[in-house]
């Protein structure tokens, strides 16, 4: 599907499940995109044989794309997606720093730690957020699947200019192409909301290895979620978010609509790499110390997730294919 948006070209840091995903549907859309990614090895393996695309309804695309590994800098564009998780932030901020003032970028991580990361190397104004829960898996450095419809909204972290050119434009195109895509004052909230939901199914998944919705299968567990949710009801309270009865439901259906998904902290355990656990319950875990607000179950949880990742650390992982 082409799409009549105007065309901006834009660079997709990170060549992951999150990341094909979206170059593959601008580049699908008619947009000029290149894939910088971790490794020359994946870069050639995109350049020569482009991205396998599963699309929603089980069509298989083959889409030609541009890529390029980070060691060479980041090629110039109007717009970069950052898609690489909180972990692998830090080494690209350099890289960030040296962008051109007018290029504007997206951050599209799950978790906390980013907002301040970027504050601090980007000036005023350029950088941007998005809540995304549209599902993507990658199979191989060349093979993405769209595993679940979701939404993406965008915006500045805290009442910003909502009103950017290129990121309204980016918005016009995604929705143009069949993305629920909102454009929002303030991601905040929703990042909030979503880090609730991540800080109490993710670990939980991860210890017991379990898919979402068995957490709801039995009493333990969703007493447990709800202990979790309070705890961090009160964090959340403190960074001025106010969160009720209607939030935990949303957890409760998120856990429900995603029954038989493997939490992104599950796949990251089971594949040995490195989870995001630290941004998730180690942010709420900070942020109650900072408060004097106590946090015992996301402590014990953040501990055991990183010593049950550190010990699988080092065999062998990677994609599922
Ligand atoms: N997958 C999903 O459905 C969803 C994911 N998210 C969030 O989106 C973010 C990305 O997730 P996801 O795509 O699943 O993660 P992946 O691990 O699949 O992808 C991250 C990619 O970033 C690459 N990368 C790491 N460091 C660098 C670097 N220095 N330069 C260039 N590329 C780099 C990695 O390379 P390499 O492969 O070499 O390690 C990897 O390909 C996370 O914060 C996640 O929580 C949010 C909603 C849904
Ligand atoms: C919403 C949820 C829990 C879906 O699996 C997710 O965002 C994740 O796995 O990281």
């Amino acid at each position: 599907m082409q799409s009549q948006a105007k065309v901006h070209r834009t660079v997709v840091v990170g060549g992951g499940s999150v990341g094909l995903l979206y170059a593959a549907r601008l580049a699908v859309a008619g947009q000029t995109v290149t894939v910088v990614t971790r490794s020359s090895l994946q870069a050639n393996q995109l350049a020569q044989n482009g991205i396998i695309y599963t699309q929603l309804d089980g069509e298989l695309r083959l889409v030609p794309i541009d890529a390029c590994p980070i060691e060479q800098g980041l090629p110039e564009a109007d717009l970069y997606l950052l898609t690489v998780k909180q972990t692998d932030l830090p080494a690209i901020l350099p890289a960030l720093r040296r962008l051109n003032s007018t290029a504007r970028i997206i951050a599209l991580q799950n978790g906390m730690g980013h907002h301040e990361l970027l504050h601090d190397v980007l000036s005023e104004g350029r950088s941007f957020f998005a809540i995304n829960t549209e599902g993507a898996r990658r199979l191989s450095g060349t093979e993405v699947v769209h595993t679940g419809s979701g939404v993406l909204r965008v915006g500045p972290w805290e009442n910003g200019n909502s009103s950017d050119p290129v990121i309204q434009s980016f918005v016009e195109w995604a929705t143009s192409v069949g993305i629920q895509a909102v454009l929002e004052k303030s991601i905040k909230p929703y990042a909030w909301r979503k880090l609730m939901a991540n800080s109490l199914i993710n670990p939980l998944t991860a210890l017991f290895e379990i898919p979402n919705g068995a957490l709801l299968d039995n009493p333990h567990t969703e007493k447990l979620m709800r202990e979790l949710f309070q705890e961090a009801s009160a964090v959340a309270e403190y960074a001025g978010q106010k969160l009720g009865e209607t939030d935990w439901q949303e957890i409760v259906a998120i856990c429900r609509n995603t029954s038989r998904n493997l939490s992104s902290m599950l796949q990251d355990v089971k594949r040995h790499r490195q989870t995001e656990v630290e941004s998730i319950n180690g942010y709420i875990v900070k942020l109650g110390k900072l408060a004097g607000i106590p946090t015992p179950l996301h402590e014990t949880l953040f501990r055991v997730i990183t010593l049950k990742s550190a010990m699988g650390m080092g065999k062998e992982g990677g994609d599922s294919k």
